[in-house]
């Protein structure tokens, strides 16, 4: 089941804010709709809203084909719909950026706006694939860091609801268990004010016979205080040269704690989540979303009219409460700058 997935000119997504009870797929030939998706989560997880950003992108190009006279700024206007849908994951902008590459090529090269959708739908389906085979070296080498009889803490969901295939904290937590055989106990943290947690990742999780444990965020520190937990693992949305590393609010404070209780504390992403062009997790825009989020569940008010409510969807962990950084390039671990900056020549090249 791809959370995503192109099926000549319209794009398939699941709706991830009906999950678990309902698993409702829908398409649309509408990059608008594409764009509404991925400002309602209804497809969300860093790498997941790059690749589908850029079929999103492809959708205005084939749009755009019955615009001639305007095809390029049509697709302008489209890049800049879809780049305003959620600020804090980078995989958003470093997408959209490879897309532009090539339309902007074709554009000062006169190219038929026909030719154009053939080579943007051919790069958005490199981008995924590339992005499945990131997820697959990311479970392999995360699995290496997990052993048999692993009590693992996760946040959110960086599972393959979140990406092109395995994801990416999960996907080591697959790929251990699933293709190694080491037995695996996982508590989820339930994720807080969207319920990633225990909609998306237990969901997964279990799914794939994965025995997980829900709890409440704020249930986490009493479970490391009992020495439940013996690691933890999450995702990123974007991850600084220095390697402070914005994720799902809530995540700073499991750091934290981690350090406390002397816990491991990994991250596991892909490149396409690193920032090459910050140096710290402060240049890092953090959404903040809307007081409705929190304010309501469903048609429950639970909280008064009067009160007032900050939604930020993201913090950042400073890179000296991480443990190592799992990326497709290998084991990152402190100091991280110099690995990183690496990394950006080795892949730049
Ligand atoms: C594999 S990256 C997933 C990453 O994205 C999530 O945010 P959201 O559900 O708001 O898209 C969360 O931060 C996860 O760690």
């Amino acid at each position: 089941m791809k959370p995503v997935e192109w099926i000549g000119n319209a794009l398939r997504y699941l709706d991830q804010t009906l999950l678990p009870t309902q698993e409702v797929f829908r398409e649309t030939t509408d990059f608008r709709e594409v764009a509404e998706a991925i400002k309602s989560l209804r497809i969300r997880g860093a790498p997941l809203i790059g690749i589908s950003a850029a079929y999103g992108l492809c959708l205005g190009a084939l749009e755009g084909t019955t615009r001639q006279n305007d095809f390029y700024p049509f697709l302008e206007r489209v890049d800049s719909i879809l780049r305003s849908t959620r600020p804090t994951a980078v995989n958003l902008f470093w997408a959209l950026d490879r897309m532009k590459k090539i339309w902007q090529e074709a554009q000062k090269n006169a190219t038929l706006p026909e030719e154009t959708c053939s080579r943007l739908i051919e790069e958005a389906t490199t981008i995924e694939r590339e992005d499945e085979a990131m997820n697959r070296k990311i479970a392999e080498l995360g699995a290496s860091l997990i052993q048999d009889g692993d009590v693992i803490l996760t946040h959110c969901n960086a599972g393959a609801l979140a990406c092109g295939a395995w994801g990416t904290a999960l996907g080591a937590i697959y790929w251990a268990q699933l293709k190694e055989g080491k037995k695996i106990q996982v508590y989820a943290d339930e994720t807080r004010p969207l319920l990633q947690g225990a909609r998306l990742t237990a969901y997964e999780l279990t799914r794939n016979g994965i025995p997980t444990r829900v709890i409440c965020d704020n249930m986490a520190a009493f479970m490391m205080q009992q020495g439940k937990i013996n690691k933890i693992i999450v995702g990123a949305d974007r991850i600084a040269t220095n390697g402070d590393t914005a994720n799902k609010i809530g995540t700073y404070s499991l750091a934290v704690l981690a350090r406390y209780h002397n816990i491991p504390f990994y991250v596991a992403a892909p490149t396409s989540t690193i920032d090459f062009e910050i140096v710290e997790g402060s240049q890092i825009p953090i959404e903040e979303r809307n007081a409705a989020e929190i304010k309501y569940w469903k048609e429950h008010q639970i909280v008064p009219e009067k009160a007032e409510v900050e939604n930020p969807a993201f913090d950042i962990t400073p890179n000296t409460l991480i443990t190592a950084i799992i990326t497709e390039q290998g084991i990152l671990y402190p100091p991280f700058q110099e690995k990183i900056l690496s990394i950006r020549r080795k892949i730049e090249r």
